[in-house]
C-alpha cells in the first residue's frame, strides 16, 4: 500500500512539475479525486486508473444525481416509475456493472493463465475472488458470489475516492490560508522525510502537527457531513420517541461547529485543541467528532485514508509553497460528501 501511494503521488508531481513554471494554479480539487482515484483503483483492484476512469466518472454522476433527491420527501414507488432522472439512474447502474465485472473477468482470467504478475493476488479484489473460488477458507461461511463481489467493489471505489479528496484538499486549502502551520507542518515533515521526499512508513507516527492539522480539517469539514440511521426497535432520545423503523439524519456537520462542545472559536481553524488527541479534543463530549463514524458501521478504511493524506501532503509541502489564487471562492456544498462547489484553486511556488 504505502510504495503505491508513493508512486502515484510522485507521477502527480512530476505532472504538475513538468510545467517549468516557478509559480502556478493548481485545482487540487480536481488534481486529488484523480490522484486518490488511481491510488484507490490500484491498491484495491491492481487495476490501473485508465482502466477504472469509466467507473469513477459514472460514479460521480450517480452521487451528484443522488444528492439532488436527498432531503426530498420520500414517496413510496416514486423511484420505480420510468421518469428521465430514473432511468438515466438505472443506466448508470447497469454500466458501472458491466465494467466492474469486466475488471473481475480479467482478473479471473489472468488467474487462469497464471499471468502472477497482473494477478495481484493480495489486493481486495483477489482475496474477494479467493473467497468466490473459496480457496483457503471455510466453503459454507466465506462464499461470495460475483455479485457480492461487484457491491463490494462498488462501495469501495464510491466509499474511498471522493471522501479522501475532499479531505486532502480541504487540508491544503486550510495550510494556505494559515501560512504559520503551513511553515510548522513543513519543517516537521522535513524531519520525517526520506531522501526521495515521502515519509517512511515508520516516519508516519511522529507526524503529530499534521496529525492534528488533519483532525481539524475533518473537524471542519467532514467529508461525510450527514449519516443516516433507521431505529430498529422504539428508543428515546433525550424527551423525544423514536418509533421503530424511522430514519434518522445526524448532522455531523453541526455536532463538529457546535460551540456546546468546542468552545466559542468553533468555527476558526484551530489544531492545537488535538494536540492531546481526538478523545480530549472537544470541550465535553469526545463522541462528538465523528469523521469516520463510530460503532459497527465504522469507516474501515480510516488508516488508508489518513496514511495516503499524509504522504501526500507531506510530498507536496516539501516541494511547494502554496497560498490561495484570487480565483478561490469559498462554497462548501453537500453532494453526498462535503465538497467545494467552485474548487480549491490554490498557487503553487517551488521551494
Ligand atoms: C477521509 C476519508 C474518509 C472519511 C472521512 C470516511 C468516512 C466514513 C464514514 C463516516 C463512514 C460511515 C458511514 C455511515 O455509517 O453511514 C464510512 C464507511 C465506510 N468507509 Fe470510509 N471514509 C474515508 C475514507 C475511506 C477509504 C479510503 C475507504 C476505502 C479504502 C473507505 C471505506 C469505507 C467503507 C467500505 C465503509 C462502509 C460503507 C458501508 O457500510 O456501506 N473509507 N466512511
Amino acid at each position: 500500500m504505502f510504495p503505491i501511494m508513493s508512486r502515484c503521488t510522485m507521477e502527480i508531481i512530476e505532472r504538475w512539475s513538468s510545467k517549468d513554471l516557478k509559480r502556478h494554479e493548481i485545482d487540487v480539487f480536481t488534481e486529488l479525486k484523480t490522484l486518490s482515484a488511481d491510488i484507490i483503483a490500484r491498491t484495491a483492484f491492481g487495476s490501473s486508473y485508465a482502466e477504472a476512469k469509466q467507473i469513477f466518472e459514472l460514479q460521480q454522476e450517480q452521487m451528484l444525481l443522488a444528492s439532488k433527491i436527498q432531503g426530498r420527501p420520500f414517496i413510496p414507488g416514486v423511484r420505480f416509475i420510468p421518469t428521465a432522472f430514473n432511468r438515466r439512474c438505472w443506466r448508470i447502474e447497469k454500466s458501472i456493472e458491466e465494467l466492474t465485472l469486466r475488471v473481475i473477468e480479467k482478473r479471473t482470467q489472468c488467474r487462469k493463465l497464471d499471468q502472477h504478475e497482473d494477478a495481484h493476488d493480495d489486493d481486495l479484489l483477489g482475496l474477494m475472488i479467493d473467497a468466490m473460488e473459496h480457496r483457503g477458507m471455510e466453503r459454507r461461511t466465506m462464499s461470495m458470489g460475483m455479485a457480492d463481489i461487484i457491491g463490494e467493489s462498488k462501495t469501495f471505489f464510491a466509499a474511498g475516492q471522493e471522501t479522501s479528496s475532499t479531505c486532502m484538499s480541504w487540508t491544503l486549502m486550510l495550510l494556505a490560508a494559515h501560512p504559520e502551520w503551513q511553515e510548522r507542518v513543513r519543517e516537521e515533515v522535513r524531519t520525517a522525510c526520506d531522501a526521495f521526499g515521502f515519509p517512511t512508513s515508520d516516519s508516519l507516527h511522529r507526524l503529530k502537527l499534521l496529525s492534528m492539522v488533519l483532525n481539524e480539517s475533518l473537524r471542519l469539514y467532514p467529508p461525510v457531513p450527514i449519516m443516516t440511521r433507521m431505529s430498529n426497535k422504539d428508543v428515546r432520545v433525550g424527551k423525544t420517541l423514536v418509533p421503530k423503523g424511522t430514519v434518522m439524519m445526524l448532522p455531523i456537520v453541526a455536532f463538529h461547529h457546535d460551540q456546546r462542545y468546542w468552545g466559542p472559536d468553533a468555527n476558526e481553524f484551530r489544531p492545537d485543541r488535538f494536540r492531546d488527541g481526538s478523545s480530549k479534543a472537544a470541550q465535553s463530549k469526545s463522541t462528538v467528532f465523528l469523521p469516520f463514524s463510530s460503532g459497527p458501521q465504522f469507516c474501515i478504511g480510516q488508516l488508508f485514508a489518513l496514511q495516503q493524506a499524509k504522504i501526500v501532503i507531506s510530498a507536496i509541502l516539501l516541494r511547494y509553497r502554496i497560498s490561495i489564487s484570487p480565483q478561490y471562492r469559498h462554497s462548501p456544498i453537500v453532494a453526498l460528501v462535503l465538497q467545494p462547489e467552485f474548487g480549491i484553486p490554490l498557487l503553487f511556488e517551488s521551494i
